[in-house]
């Protein structure tokens, strides 16, 4: 039996027509009707289901090298696989940051070890992410982990002077700067949005300005030296404005939207659980309104997790204390479907284009993001659209378990997930 070889019966392509994909050798062969096995296929009868090419999140942050206890690479990666994703591009807030060409591919060698998905590493803008030097971003690009993404998230590159070199320097090699966008000016201290509920309890309020202004600052820079930049986890309405604004322009921006971002709200920081706790914070109805409605209008290009796992000593804490960011692969797509495809905003091709095509593009991952079609590498996911399930925190396959979700039932489970042919996840169980 070859391991990288499959029929898949009966499968909804994209939500669209149902027909059979045959795969040889991890690659896709066939897609029709009434395909016959190849030779030493497997064979799964995938009526029901329906066909992704395989997820890609362009913000996940695995915490290895350094913190270890809260997630690594592996473990991450198997979280990956279950939440129907075939590549993460990792952030670069490690420890030590990933801000030379060792640390990169120390990252990638172990993604490539775990074989569950493909890990893209993300190279930091600034050494230590501190935003005073520039990090070697050209020994990164060339080196075996290939980085084309930066940024030092977490942080905000807040020195104007050193965005603009950074977006200068990345024209060489393609590359794109991807902001946290913070005036660090106008948040210190901040616990949660600054709205009513931070008058109400009394907390230190982000305010939605402090992301708004970078954004417009970044926007005009990318457009007056001609590069790339992304925009991570945009969390106001008002910043879907400005980045309309920007791509009116024709300016090179595209931009994430966080599954939190577009369910919960600062409401949530009533019950004092940090687990809510996440930057940046969760915002008001107003602000979700605004943000399904960039997604579905493509202003918003991606669904990024923006995948935090933190200790319990991180997060069993009170809540000024706590560390910010919560877990996200595996509850990404169903969250997805509940607040955008339920209420009619995307359709099953539209969820491919957010969460596959256009995150595989915007990161240049060759082989990712492609609809079965023959000679495309087997990068799949097969969802149940008609099934729901219930978060159960110890049962997540994260280190952590610091999800807002627990006990929250959500639409769509992920059944299998394949890797160039491979089976990471069969029957909704990963296979390593
Ligand atoms: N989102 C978060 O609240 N936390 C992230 C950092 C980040 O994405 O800004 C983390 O690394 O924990
Ligand atoms: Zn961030």
């Amino acid at each position: 039996m070859n391991v990288n070889s499959w029929l898949i019966q009966n499968a909804s392509i994209v939500g669209r027509e149902t027909a059979d994909i045959a795969i040889e050798n991890g690659v896709v062969t066939e897609v029709g009707t009434g395909l016959t096995a190849p030779e030493g296929a497997r064979v799964l009868d995938a009526t029901g289901l329906i066909a992704l090419p395989g997820l890609v999140d362009l913000h996940t942050h695995l915490r290895e090298p350094g913190r270890e206890d809260a997630e690594t690479v592996e473990s991450g990666s198997r979280a990956a696989a279950l939440g129907g994703y075939t590549a993460v591009c990792a952030m670069a807030n490690t420890s030590p940051v990933a801000d030379t060409a060792g640390v990169v591919e120390q990252v990638w060698r172990l993604g490539r070890d775990a074989g569950l998905v493909d890990v893209q590493p993300i190279g930091a803008v600034t050494v230590g992410l501190k935003g005073e030097h520039m990090a070697e971003l050209g020994a990164m690009a060339d080196s075996a982990a290939n980085v084309r993404i930066f940024s030092d998230d977490g942080f905000c590159v807040a020195d104007p002077k050193m965005m603009r070199r950074a977006l200068e320097y990345v024209k060489a090699f393609d590359g794109v700067i991807a902001q946290h966008a913070e005036e660090p000016a106008l948040t210190a201290g901040a616990q949660m949005h600054e709205g009513e509920f931070s008058s109400q309890l009394g907390l230190a309020g982000w305010p939605a300005v402090a992301e708004e202004a970078i954004i417009a600052r970044d926007c005009l820079l990318t457009g007056h030296v001609g590069s790339r930049l992304h925009v991570c986890h945009v969390s106001t309405a008002g910043s879907v404005e400005i980045l309309r604004w920007a791509k009116s322009k024709g300016w090179r921006v595209t931009a994430e939207v966080c599954p939190h971002h577009l369910l919960l709200t600062d409401e949530r920081a009533t019950t004092y659980d940090p687990v809510n706790k996440v930057n940046p914070p969760l915002r008001t109805d107003t602000d979700i309104e605004a943000l399904r409605a960039g997604l579905a209008e493509g202003v918003i290009d991606v669904v990024a997790t923006d995948h935090a796992p933190h200790s319990s000593e991180d997060k069993d804490c009170e809540w000024a204390a706590a560390r910010p960011g919560m877990l996200g692969l595996q509850t990404a797509l169903s969250i997805v479907v509940k607040t955008m495809v339920e209420p009619g905003l995307l359709d099953w091709d539209g969820v491919a284009e957010r969460m596959s095509r256009r995150p595989a593009r915007i990161a240049g991952l060759d082989g990712h993001g492609l609809d079965p079609a023959p000679g495309v590498p087997a990068n799949l996911t097969l969802i149940d659209p008609a099934a729901s399930w219930t978060v159960v925190p110890n049962e997540l396959a994260s280190l952590s378990r610091n999800t807002p979700y627990a006990q929250m039932t959500f639409p769509a489970t992920v059944r299998a997930t394949f890797l160039r042919g491979e089976a990471t996840v069969l029957e909704g169980k990963a296979q390593k």
